[in-house]
């Protein structure tokens, strides 16, 4: 069971061609720079735009022509997109409704899925009622009780606060994980890309430039956009007491307190800063020692990997290079806040 797609939009100014296959059970985050396309793919498969050309596949059944009703797919706008003047249940319950389910059994689903994303003392209220949060997980349980074939999801954690979006980003793995089906996750954020997704979909101007694991893509950027946008330093670590040891050597200190066992940890490489002398401060940071191993032009900016535990890649403004004359060979320092930090269960 599988989706196996070849969507194809072209518009005058614009053609998005792409091909893609996710298995069941897996995660496709689709990242990619502003007007790349991102959402004229989810559409496309959705049945939201027309196609004019490729085929869409979904466990067999073709679904070019279907109706998006027909098609079996949940999905899961930035919006939500909730009916404001139905209940949170009765907006769970209209999937299976529409689907011919009768009133009373579709209210047992929905019922359900509100217990299973936590709110189901909050069935009654409108989405006027709700917080943005609350919404999300609304319209999470809204796409999940029509037992859908595929789910697509449109920035669904954009609309939140930082604080409510760190939260229900793990939330939302489990979901994803234990939906079954395969599902598309479209973000801005690299980090948000790698927790949610098992494959990264890396699109540039209705194309795929490239395709893999977070560590694959991470390590290999095959254009400047992707360099930039997840040029992470990505870690294997385990977590105890608010500190992460690495597993290819080294440690950090991380603000969750409460993570423990098997963790990744992230950090861009504008999150780390570079001395040349062992830099002394008062505040949480991070330091150690490495050897830069080289020094690379990426845009306005300069990229230094370091070799050192762990090592890293740091980037630093042209200034910055030249006022610290740095070049590869030479012994520095790494500081990193923890608050730089991202971690989260591997
Ligand atoms: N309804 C439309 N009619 C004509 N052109 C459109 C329409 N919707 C989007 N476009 C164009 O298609 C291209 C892809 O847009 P799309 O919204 O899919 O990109 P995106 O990757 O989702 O961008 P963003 O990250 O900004 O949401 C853009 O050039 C956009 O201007």
């Amino acid at each position: 069971m599988s989706l196996l797609a070849h969507v194809r939009v072209e518009r005058p100014t614009f053609t998005l061609d792409v091909r893609l296959h996710a298995d069941d059970g897996q995660v496709l985050g689709v990242i990619g720079p502003n007007g790349a396309g991102k959402t004229t793919l989810l559409r496309g498969l959705a049945g939201l735009t027309p196609t004019t050309g490729g085929r869409i596949e979904l466990n067999g059944r073709v679904l070019d022509g279907v109706r998006t009703e027909d098609r079996r797919i949940g999905l899961v706008f930035q919006d939500y997109l909730l009916f404001p003047h139905l209940s949170a249940l009765e907006n769970v319950a209209y999937g299976p409704r529409v689907q011919g389910t009768p009133k009373r059994e579709a209210r047992e689903t929905a019922r359900e899925w509100l217990m299973r994303v936590g709110l189901e003392d909050h069935a009654g209220r409108k989405p006027g009622q709700l917080s943005g949060g609350q919404s999300q997980r609304v319209a999470l349980a809204r796409a999940l009780a029509t037992d859908p074939d595929l789910l697509l999801l449109d920035e669904p954690l954009s609309a939140l606060d930082a604080g409510t979006r760190l939260r229900l980003r793990t939330d939302l793995r489990t979901h994803l994980t234990s939906y079954g089906g395969p599902s598309l996750v479209i973000t801005h954020d690299p980090i948000e890309a790698m927790i949610l997704a098992d494959r990264l979909v890396v699109l540039e101007d209705g194309r795929i430039v490239q395709q893999g694991s977070a560590t694959e893509v991470t390590r290999r950027p095959a254009t400047d956009y992707v360099a930039r946008l997840v040029g992470l330093n990505l870690y294997r670590g385990s977590a105890a007491d608010g500190r992460v040891a690495i597993r290819s050597g080294g440690e950090f200190v991380i603000t969750d307190r409460d993570l423990s066992g098997p963790v990744h940890a992230a950090v861009r490489p504008s999150e780390i800063a570079v001395y040349r002398e062992e830099p002394t401060h008062g505040s949480p940071r991070n330091t150690w020692r490495g050897r830069i191993t080289g020094v690379e032009a990426l845009g306005d900016r300069i990229r230094i990997a370091v070799d050192g535990e762990p090592p890293a890649l740091v980037d630093v403004t042209p200034d910055a290079l030249a006022d610290l004359d740095l070049a590869a060979g030479q012994d520095v320092w790494l500081t990193a806040k923890a608050s730089a930090i991202t971690a989260y269960p591997a």
